[in-house]
């Protein structure tokens, strides 16, 4: 269950790697259904942020905190077991919760078809292309509906072309699902595509240092990355990228 408040809030966390400050003092908010990416230049600390957001780290100061547990995490490399077949990567995380196996089932068939997949369920992950071990993926964390979903530049590997046609599926997903998501991408395009507010991190130690609300309704068509309205935001923000690197 959740419980009242932001998903997610980082309240002037900062992360120290002995010497090396990674992440000077953050303070973020994720609301519920609300997406928010995090751009930044290399090695500025993003990929810290999201172990911290995920718990996987702690803070060095101040505080994480999550109102919810049910975490989805999905990064740049797909991690699926080569010898399962895809449906039964797909079914892999609702099986370790301890979930009914009947209903890990049924959610994992929907996962599948969600992504377009369902025709792929008996594949070997070898047998599939870049983009789509990655939407296995997406359906590997979907079977168990979170409500925090992080993403570690999860198409960072993948052609322009599958790239974009993944950031529209995910799209599709955030409006099926209205998970609260938090993205680190460093792409500038995908980042106003898909949010509702981007963040722009600044070199190491990485600190928070724009924020752009995106106004365009969801959903998006893929036709909006050609409108003028996109391209300006999107110019902006890329200002911003490069002042801070
Ligand atoms: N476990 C660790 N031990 C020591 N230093 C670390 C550790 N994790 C991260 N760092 C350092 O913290 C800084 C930020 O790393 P992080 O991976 O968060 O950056 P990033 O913005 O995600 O980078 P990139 O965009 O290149 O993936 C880097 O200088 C990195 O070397």
């Amino acid at each position: 269950m959740t419980k009242p408040g932001p998903l997610l809030s980082f309240n002037a966390v900062t992360r120290t790697f002995g010497k090396v400050q990674a992440v000077a003092p953050v303070d973020l908010q994720i609301s519920a259904g609300e997406f928010v990416s995090v751009i930044g230049p290399s090695g500025c600390g993003k990929s810290t942020l999201l172990r911290l957001a995920s718990g996987l780290d702690r803070a060095s100061s101040g505080e994480v905190v999550r109102t919810t547990d049910n975490v989805g995490y999905v990064f740049q490399d797909a991690t699926l077991m080569p010898w399962r077949t895809v449906r039964r990567n797909v079914e892999l995380l609702g099986e370790l919760s301890g979930a009914n196996r009947g209903n890990v089932k049924m959610r994992a068939q929907a996962a599948l078809e969600s992504v377009g997949l369902a025709d792929f369920g008996d594949h070997l992950p070898r047998q599939l292309s870049g983009g789509m071990k990655m939407r296995a993926s997406l359906a590997r964390a979907l079977v168990l509906e979170p409500e925090l979903f992080l993403f570690d530049e999860p198409f960072g590997a993948l052609d322009e072309i599958t790239r974009t046609r993944l950031n529209t599926q995910l799209m599709e997903l955030f409006v099926e699902h209205r998970f609260g998501g938090l993205l680190i991408t460093h792409s500038v395009d995908e980042s106003v595509f898909l949010s509702d507010r981007v963040l722009v991190m600044s070199a190491r130690p990485g600190r928070i240092v724009a924020e752009f609300a995106v106004p365009f309704a969801f959903p998006r068509p893929p036709e909006l990355r050609y409108t003028a309205e996109f391209a300006e935001l999107s110019g902006r923000v890329a200002k911003a990228l490069e002042e801070a690197s």
